[in-house]
């Protein structure tokens, strides 16, 4: 008989009694330390100026009680590296330096945690991110996700390969698929997860403007379709997208797909592409984060955590409220 053996992310999210919560913004908090991200290449120029901050970020989340981390990786691409003057070899570097720098984090904070047995920490995996397309266009295309006519499945998945393969040789525990916009990359992701063989989970999250359909406008059922078909893709979901857009959209993705649903939302704040800048606007604060993330959990979100504007006193205060109501 086939027994099934569970993923890591199936046993994290069992060992954490059907919840487990992910990081914050990785962005926001690298802001925070003084880092000047006003960049093409966004957050990723700090893995080539400023590497220690990106381990420093891992670590303040890992101390807030996060069980996932997000690399640094949402826009490190090879052509936004190229751009820069690097060669690929140097592209292939930071990219595997992303990964490195997280699991390198996550080990030492493992190390000293598991000494006390007093504290409720667990094992953090590493989930790789890969951002869309769009982010790489820096430009605010991945709020929006019309790519244009030039842009088809072929040139999508040919911008994705390499990045992901260098990714998944670098050795995450999970690859996140982020802010993505549109049904089309998300079909790229699935047929390239399936085509390399990458033997690790994947989640997918899109993002959303109007809290109902993708960016580009196409329906989530229609964006579902084509994540439901793929066994490797284990959690589908929502991310840095307005909180007061989440509990309807966890309702509507439970109808949708049987596959576990993620929600890291944004704080509200909306991103100016031109500007490169958050523009205020209704926000949650960490307590309403903290109140929320129950109801999240309780109306089926199965991995629950923040997104751009979102630093690790929210996760705190995510992390206790879903350890408090188990
Ligand atoms: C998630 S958005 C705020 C990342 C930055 C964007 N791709 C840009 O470069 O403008
Ligand atoms: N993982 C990225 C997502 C940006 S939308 C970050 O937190 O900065
Ligand atoms: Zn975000």
């Amino acid at each position: 008989m086939k027994t099934e053996t569970k993923s890591l992310l199936q046993d994290l999210i069992e060992i954490s009694g059907g919840c487990v919560v992910t990081d914050g913004g990785f962005a926001t908090q690298l802001e925070k330390h003084g880092a000047s991200i006003n960049d093409p290449l966004w957050s990723a120029i700090s893995l080539i100026k400023e590497p220690h901050l990106i381990k420093k970020v891992h670590l303040e989340y890992l101390e807030a009680g996060a069980d996932i981390l997000v690399t640094s990786s949402y826009q490190a691409t090879i052509p936004g590296f190229l751009s820069r003057g690097l060669s690929t070899e140097e592209g292939e570097s930071l990219l595997q330096r992303s990964v490195k720098l997280a699991v390198e984090a996550r080990d030492s904070f493992w190390t000293s945690a598991k000494r006390n047995p007093e504290n409720k920490y667990r094992r953090a995996l590493v989930a790789a991110s890969i951002g869309s397309y769009g982010a790489y266009l820096a430009d605010g295309s991945e709020y929006r996700g019309l790519y244009g006519p030039d842009v088809n499945l072929e040139k999508l998945k040919d911008f994705h390969r390499h990045r992901l393969q260098v990714l998944v040789e670098a050795g995450p525990d999970l690859l996140a698929f982020e802010t993505i916009p549109n049904k089309l990359e998300a079909r790229a992701f699935v047929e390239l997860v399936e085509e390399l063989n990458v033997q690790i989970p994947s989640w997918i999250c899109f993002t959303s403007v109007d809290g109902e359909k993708a960016p580009s406008g196409e329906s989530f059922q229609d964006c579902l379709e084509v994540v439901n078909k793929s066994s490797k893709v284990e959690a589908v979901g929502i991310n840095c997208a307005p909180p007061h857009f989440i509990e309807s959209l966890i309702s509507k993705f439970k109808q949708l797909t049987k596959k576990a649903i993620i929600v890291y939302p944004n704080s509200g704040e909306v991103w100016d592409g031109i500007e490169k800048e958050w523009l205020p606007s209704k926000c949650f604060q960490d307590d309403d984060f903290g109140f929320h993330a129950t109801r999240w959990r309780d109306l089926g979100a199965k991995i629950i955590g923040g997104c751009c504007r979102t630093t690790p006193s929210t996760i705190q205060i995510i992390s206790n409220a879903l350890r408090k109501n188990i």
